[in-house]
């Protein structure tokens, strides 16, 4: 496990979308931490500004107010250079359905953000086999989306959102569009890689079971945390599931599909 500094610092993050009498407050004063080497979910129910969460820290949207901080420095205030660097390795984006480009096999779609950057061909051949090792990719390297499983796509576009070795991964529902097999495989998948390499993941998701794979949970409803629940030291993941499950039942949502 890498060593357990605050990596990310979300203080009192606020977005209100829309004006005048049409206004709808998604974050209305969020914060918490993340340590380096943690897997942290943030779970809630539709419309409770996860995803709006997620897209202020990826700088994808502004926050109306509050901020976020990366090693301690604000993200907001970095240059055109420092944004492009932040956006391009220090964090990576699993987006729900895949974003893989349909006219490039797995393979050149997980190496294209290293050729946007500049890529040392050496260790990206490197990093690209261990990662497909992992990933359990290998076979559909030279294959395009088209002729791959969804369950491939993700995990080619997880081995894409790796490559680039960000501090932090930032997955939006990455199990929503597959089937219960393949989500179970994507995060057997990712928490391996956050266990054996520290690698830090921040996952929204509103699946019990895909957020069970987390070492901690935060739970948001209308724009506000109230919850958290940590995954206690040798606790079993179907342990932590139950667990998850009651929060969810208290706030009158979520499904009980069981894996
Ligand atoms: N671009 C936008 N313009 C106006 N309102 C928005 C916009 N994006 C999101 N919202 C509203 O902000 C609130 C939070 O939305 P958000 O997408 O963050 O929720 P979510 O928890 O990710 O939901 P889901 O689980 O359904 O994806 C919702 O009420 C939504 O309608």
């Amino acid at each position: 496990m890498a060593s357990q500094g605050k990596l990310l610092e979300v203080q009192n993050l606020q977005k209100t979308y829309g004006k005048k009498n049409n206004i709808t407050k998604a974050l209305n004063g969020v914060s918490f931490d993340i340590l380096s080497g943690e897997f942290l979910g943030i779970m809630g129910p539709s419309g409770s500004g996860k995803t709006t969460l997620l897209n202020c820290v990826a700088t994808i949207i502004q926050p109306t107010s509050g901020r976020v901080l990366l090693h301690g420095k604000n993200i907001s205030a970095f240059d055109s250079k420092g944004l492009a660097e932040y956006r391009g390795s220090r964090i990576g984006y699993l987006f729900q359905d895949f974003a893989l480009l349909d006219n490039l096999t797995g393979q050149e779609n997980i190496l294209l953000p290293l050729a946007i950057h500049g890529m040392d061909f050496t260790k990206a051949r490197t990093k690209l086999a261990e990662l497909a090792r992992m990933l359990d990719i290998t076979d559909v390297l030279h294959k395009f989306p088209s002729q791959m499983s969804g369950g491939q796509k993700q995990r080619v576009a997880a081995a894409r959102c790796l490559i680039s070795e960000p501090d932090i991964v930032l997955a939006d529902e990455p199990t929503g569009a597959l089937d219960t097999r393949s989500a179970r495989t994507l995060m057997t998948k990712l928490e391996g890689i956050n266990r054996s390499s520290g690698r830090t993941i921040l996952m929204v998701s509103h699946d019990p079971n895909a957020a069970s794979f987390c070492s901690r949970i935060l739970f948001i409803q209308d724009g506000v945390i109230f919850h958290e629940l940590r995954r206690k030291q040798e606790e079993s993941r179907e342990k932590f599931y139950e667990r998850i499950l009651k929060v969810l039942a208290q706030l009158g949502g979520g499904s009980a599909n069981v894996l």
